[in-house]
């Protein structure tokens, strides 16, 4: 039997994602500008070499509570280092995974890219320009140790080779994720928030594609950090939305940038990505940073399509239904006071408190 084509297995693991996503109750969405927003710059197919000069803002609310945010278009490009990178086995699939840490020049945190499926070394690999860079005086243990590929293999790229992700193919492009981190909901189990079962989604997708990257970002609390938004908490608690919360706080209703994320996706050489998403303003970032997003794919809670909760597939309807009113509350408030696009069951809009939205 004759193996199959790159292109042939391209499209096989973009039909097994489809299904997969399809099952989950994921639809996949040709990114318009209608369906980001009726100001979003348009969508053009912006190579990294371009000079981008949309501001990637939203409309009404969500510019103003954005601003500082977009405004950074005025600032100095973030520049990323890839400090290390190491192979990580996984529940989700067999594919190889590696997670590369980055430091950068905008902030003190080590955010994380996390590589589904590309080969570390040889044809089709993913690299990291900044790992693979040599630096003075450096031996083959420090490079063996921060997971560089060796020296001694002719084939090392000095910077990263051209990868095949034609911006005109949109099925070419991997699956991007771009991950606030969650200590709450993705180490405690906390069904106050979706950003466990965000993550874990994402990957599963990913493996089951053969490819895709999770940028994952330490932007806890929408940036607000981890004791502003337990504090936050006690006000939802009281009766205002996640968003309220953060302003009475005196916290911008978001606080968070994506621009580091477009620049690991610039070092990783990815030019266009398929985004998991529901929140229009990471597209619109990811835009006016010069990355494609040839596609949207929303996340949209397995409860809310299939009535079971992953992870509590024996507990009945009432009981999940019970178990996720906060959350359910907070993909409300997301949706009607962020801009997030989700289309909200109307059972869960009957059910939910006023009080949270
Ligand atoms: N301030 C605050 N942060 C929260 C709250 N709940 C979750 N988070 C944080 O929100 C971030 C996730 O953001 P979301 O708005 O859920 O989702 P998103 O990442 O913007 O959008 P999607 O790509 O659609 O998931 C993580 O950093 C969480 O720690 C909350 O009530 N208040």
């Amino acid at each position: 039997m004759t193996p199959p084509t790159a292109q042939a297995q391209d499209i096989d693991n973009t039909t097994a994602t489809a299904q997969l996503l399809s099952q989950l109750g994921y639809l996949r969405e040709e990114v318009t500008a209608e369906s980001v927003s009726a100001s979003v710059p348009s969508l053009h197919s912006a190579g990294f070499d371009s000079d981008t000069d949309g501001d990637g803002s939203l409309a009404g609310e969500q510019e103003t509570e954005n601003k500082e945010v977009d405004g950074q278009d005025e600032r100095e490009a973030v520049q990323v280092q890839c400090v290390v990178r190491t192979r990580i086995p996984s529940e989700f699939g067999n594919a190889t995974h590696s997670l590369l840490m980055y430091t950068n020049s905008e902030d003190d945190k080590e955010h994380l890219a996390l590589v589904f499926g590309y080969a570390i070394s040889g044809p089709g690999a993913i690299y990291s320009r900044t790992l693979e860079a040599v630096r003075e005086n450096e031996t083959s243990r420090d490079r063996a140790i921060r997971g560089a590929t060796p020296l001694s293999t002719s084939t090392v790229p000095i910077t990263a080779p051209e990868l095949n992700f034609p911006t005109s193919n949109k099925d070419t492009a991997p699956l991007a994720r771009i991950h606030s981190c969650c200590f709450t909901g993705e180490t405690l189990g906390s069904l106050r928030c979706d950003c466990r079962e965000q993550l874990v989604e994402a990957m599963k997708c990913m493996s089951v594609e053969g490819r895709g990257v999770v940028l994952y970002l330490i932007q806890e609390g929408r940036g607000i950090g981890l004791k502003e938004k337990l504090r936050a908490y006690n006000l939802i608690d009281q009766g205002y939305d996640t968003r309220e919360a953060n302003i009475q706080l005196g916290h911008p209703a978001d606080a968070r940038s994506y621009r580091i994320a477009a620049a690991i996706l610039r070092d990783l050489n990815i030019p266009s990505v398929r985004l998991l998403t529901n929140n229009p303003h990471k597209i619109n970032s990811m835009i006016s940073d010069g990355v494609v997003v040839s596609e949207r794919i929303p996340m949209i809670p397995a409860s809310w399509t299939t009535g079971i909760l992953p992870g509590l597939e024996d507990e009945g309807a009432n009981a999940i239904g019970s178990k996720l009113q906060d959350r359910d509350g907070y993909l409300v408030a997301k949706v009607k006071k962020m801009g997030h696009i989700l289309d909200i069951p109307s059972e869960i809009l009957a059910g939910t408190s006023v009080a949270r939205f």
